[in-house]
């Protein structure tokens, strides 16, 4: 299945993506696409006809379309777990029936958005108050799918904040939840505990901590909590008012579940009505996904030019580079949505994979990453496929001059990777500044960019709430489509077991409670040093 994607591979690695727009001046509009406000460029790349005819052909051997139905359908898709994969009822504003076990989840769906709204509504206009009046801020414990989310959505948003202060609170380490408690006033503070299945290690441990600093002044603590979970038996035995738990269903994984109640604390931050136009955003991406034909669709489209760079040429990471301040903490969320979901090394039958995983996913925004790590993506001796995107206004209109430069930024590097500097032209260069002999040799050769380094770029209208739908969505079903080429489940996550497991048995050996005997030499070792300097 793979041979012909690798041969094209092998074939054209060096061919200069320069050249094909010399042979094709329409080629930017042939490897391009748009959708709804998007326009995803993949021109700046070595694929060509062949190699998409190979890429689409992939999506068919793997019967996509069969898969993607089957998903939109609520079939049990993540079958390790036997359970489907129904984010996108999430967004499904319209309510058209989503059979799960012959049940329509959509009704139950909707109510548990107004009720969100409702209570979204009550804590901002005052209605829902703390002891000491008025809720002013509110802490978001919860980890991974139940924190990145969230996160990410908070500072992307920041035009559209008129609710609370909202901090976030995930790591175990205790300077997190101290550093975010402090000088927040407990009377007025909500505390959301986020977490699907309400036993993670970090985030009860957190919810703990914050219960007992909240009870130093109120006397009802459970009356400012609320809990966002599947485990609606364990939010209970925790104390927490059912009034104030807002539940949804296995078939929600934590790394899909923004769209839900977990994205609470966005929805109190900006309110239902923002909140609704994100979901409108991703439902309209959804309908793109299901309906555009495969050549002309845009998560099809971003999925192949990944598989393409990783499987087919191997280049074992991508960089996302947002040309977006408030998208800084994309390159996080993606980090889980894509490595959590396809990092997985053998396909559903359990077989090795015959390919790479999925690749290494990494990147700040832009103009920043230009300052750190671009000088690798210039010269160094790897290949980083970059994926650039950017809005083409900012929310900002006095500032349109400081856009200009960043949009002036984004589209120079793209062409700078593609371009690069040859020896001759680096060697000209340092002519002119007068280096002669082995001096100029050795100045032009530090000066060369090798070029025809891929990339390409996202360009949307600009960062609404709409278009971060659109764009996570993007993004969600782009794994999907990569999961399905590489035949792999990309819902489950086994792979993070182990070390909880490990961390759990490590807890009483550290506290000295337990012996260190039978650990490896490297961990025994590394305890004992901890214990002794304590
Ligand atoms: O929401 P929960 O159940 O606390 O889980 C948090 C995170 O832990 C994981 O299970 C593993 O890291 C993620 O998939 C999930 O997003």
């Amino acid at each position: 299945m793979w041979e012909k994607l690798t041969g094209l591979a092998d074939s054209l690695r060096d061919r200069p993506i320069l050249s094909l727009f010399n042979e094709d001046s329409a080629r930017f509009q042939t490897f391009s696409a748009r959708a709804e406000g998007l326009l995803f460029d993949y021109s700046k790349t070595n694929i060509d006809a062949d190699v998409m005819a190979a890429l689409l052909e992939l999506c068919e051997n793997a019967d996509l379309a069969g898969k993607r139905a089957a998903m939109f359908g609520g079939e049990k898709i993540n079958d390790t777990e036997g359970r489907a994969v129904l984010h996108t009822a999430l967004r499904n504003l319209d309510a058209t029936p989503v059979m799960v076990d012959g049940e329509d989840v959509m009704p139950g769906v909707l109510d548990t958005l107004a009720r969100m709204e409702a209570f979204a509504d009550d804590l901002r206009e005052g209605r829902f108050t703390g002891q000491g009046g008025a809720i002013t801020d509110v802490v978001n414990i919860g980890i991974g799918g139940s924190d990145l989310g969230p996160v990410m959505l908070d500072i992307a948003l920041s035009p559209y904040r008129d609710g609370p202060r909202i901090h976030y609170v995930s790591n175990v380490d205790g300077a997190h939840i101290h550093d975010a408690l402090q000088g927040l006033d407990p009377s007025t503070t909500l505390v959301i505990v986020a977490s699907k299945t309400f036993t993670t290690i970090e985030t009860m441990t957190n919810a703990e901590t914050a219960r007992k600093w909240m009870a130093q002044q109120v006397s009802d603590t459970g009356a400012q909590f609320a809990a966002l979970s599947s485990n609606l038996e364990k939010t209970t035995q925790w104390g927490i008012d059912p009034c104030r738990v807002f539940g949804f269903e296995d078939w929600v994984g934590g790394r899909y579940s923004l769209w839900g109640p977990i994205g609470l604390s966005v929805m109190l931050a900006t309110g239902p009505a923002t909140f609704r136009e994100l979901l409108s955003g991703a439902q309209a991406m959804d309908h793109h996904f299901r309906d555009a034909p495969l050549a002309d669709n845009l998560p099809v489209l971003l999925a192949l030019t990944g598989i393409w760079h990783n499987q087919g040429l191997g280049y074992a990471t991508r960089a996302v580079l947002p040309y977006e301040q408030r998208l800084l903490r994309l390159p996080a969320y993606l980090q889980q949505l894509e490595m959590e979901s396809n990092g997985k090394r053998v396909s559903m039958d359990g077989s090795d994979l015959p390919v790479h995983s999925g690749p290494v996913v990494w990147g700040e925004p832009g103009t920043n990453g230009q300052h750190a790590f671009y000088q690798l993506i210039h010269q160094g001796t790897r290949v980083v496929p970059c994926e650039f995107m950017a809005g083409i206004k900012g929310h900002e209109p006095d500032l349109a001059h400081q856009h200009d430069l960043l949009l002036a930024n984004c589209l120079a590097q793209s062409e700078a990777l593609m371009l690069g500097r040859s020896l001759e032209e680096a060697t000209a260069l340092m002519s002119d500044k007068g280096f002669t002999g082995e001096e100029l040799s050795r100045q032009a050769a530090h000066r060369v960019f090798p070029g025809n380094r891929p990339s390409t770029t996202l360009l949307y209208p600009q960062l609404t709430a709409f278009v971060l739908g659109q764009i996570i969505a993007l993004y969600e079903h782009r794994v999907f489509v990569e999961g399905v080429i590489l035949g792999i489940n990309s819902f489950d996550q086994w792979g993070v077991e182990l070390g909880k497991e490990l961390a759990l048995k490590l807890a009483p050996i550290l506290s000295g409670d337990q012996s260190s005997a039978d650990k490896d030499g490297s961990t025994a070792g590394l305890i004992a040093a901890i214990q002794s300097a304590r």
